[in-house]
């Protein structure tokens, strides 16, 4: 399917998975809003996106996903330069369990802004032309791990349980509204580079153990989630031994 025409967002794509998930797009033939606190890694992501796929396909907007002022800012920015947003793409995350307040800011409450944000501009009840939030979370969102971050963990069943809820919601049909979430196990990214000491070890354990998934399989995890366009609510794992798998809640949603 072509997305010729569409413009999404993606946080905390300066580099990784969110660099990745962009690229993906603008292959697809997208436009895409790089966003990243990383100005000068962020920058020359989109420069690269430029030369490589035109100077009007691409663009990066300084955002920390922590700062609502700023995330608001972005969705003001982006909106006034491409006149329209369909996809949504809250990756930003962080693995730092030595400051829970700042992981929960970042990698739940950064979800929650850039959703409500998302549901503004894209809903058709406020002018919008309807679209995508896909929110990436992490198999360590629906099955806790002796041996893995606590904090992040948290943060992680947060993002399902949040976006799963909004996917429940009555009114996201004459919203024009799509939720999914992705679910990644361990993947080749820096954020290994990022994590505490105290971790660090049990991290490799688990790898060899269970092995790594490579970004392109991730990618594939994504785009399944944009082209699924029957599915609203989808929670998908990519793991490197059972690769793409779709998941149910444990207990259905309750009827009135
Ligand atoms: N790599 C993995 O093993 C793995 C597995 C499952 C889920 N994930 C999730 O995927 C997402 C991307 O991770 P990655 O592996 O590409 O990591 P990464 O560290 O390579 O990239 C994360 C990006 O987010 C940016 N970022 C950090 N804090 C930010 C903030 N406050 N505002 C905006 N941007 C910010 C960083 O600057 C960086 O560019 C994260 O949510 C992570 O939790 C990663
Ligand atoms: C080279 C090591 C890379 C380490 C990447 C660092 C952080 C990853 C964060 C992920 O969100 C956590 C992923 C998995 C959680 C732990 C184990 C689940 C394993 C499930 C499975 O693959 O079967």
């Amino acid at each position: 399917m072509s997305l010729a025409g569409k413009v999404a967002l993606v946080t905390g794509a300066a580099q990784g998975l969110g660099k990745a998930f962009s690229e993906a797009l603008l292959k697809r033939g997208a436009k895409v809003c790089v966003t990243d606190v990383k100005i000068s890694q962020g920058e020359a992501t989109v420069a690269d996106f430029q030369r490589q796929y035109g100077s009007d396909k691409a663009m990066f907007i300084k955002c920390d996903v922590a700062s609502a002022d700023e995330f608001e800012r972005t969705f003001k920015v982006l909106l006034d330069n491409f006149g329209h947003l369909d996809i949504v793409v809250n990756n930003a995350g962080i693995l730092k369990e030595h400051d829970p307040i700042r992981t929960i800011s970042v990698n739940l409450g950064g979800v929650m802004t850039g959703t409500n944000l998302a549901i503004k501009a894209l809903s058709k009840e406020h002018g919008g032309r309807g679209g995508l939030i896909i929110n990436i979370a992490s198999v360590a969102g629906l099955t806790a791990q002796a041996y893995f971050g606590p904090a992040y963990t948290g943060t992680k069943f947060g993002v399902v349980g949040f976006t799963r809820c909004w996917a429940f919601n009555p009114h996201i049909e004459k919203m024009g509204l799509r939720f999914a979430v992705l679910c990644p196990s361990f993947t080749k990214t820096d954020i290994l580079n990022s994590m505490d000491a105290l971790y660090i070890d049990d991290a490799h354990k688990l790898v060899a153990q269970l092995g790594i998934n490579p970004v392109s399989t991730v990618v594939d995890g994504f785009m399944e989630l944009v082209d699924n366009e029957q599915c609203n609510g989808a929670v998908v794992t990519v793991t490197s031994k059972e690769g793409i798998v779709y998941h149910k809640q444990p207990l259905a949603p309750s009827k009135m």
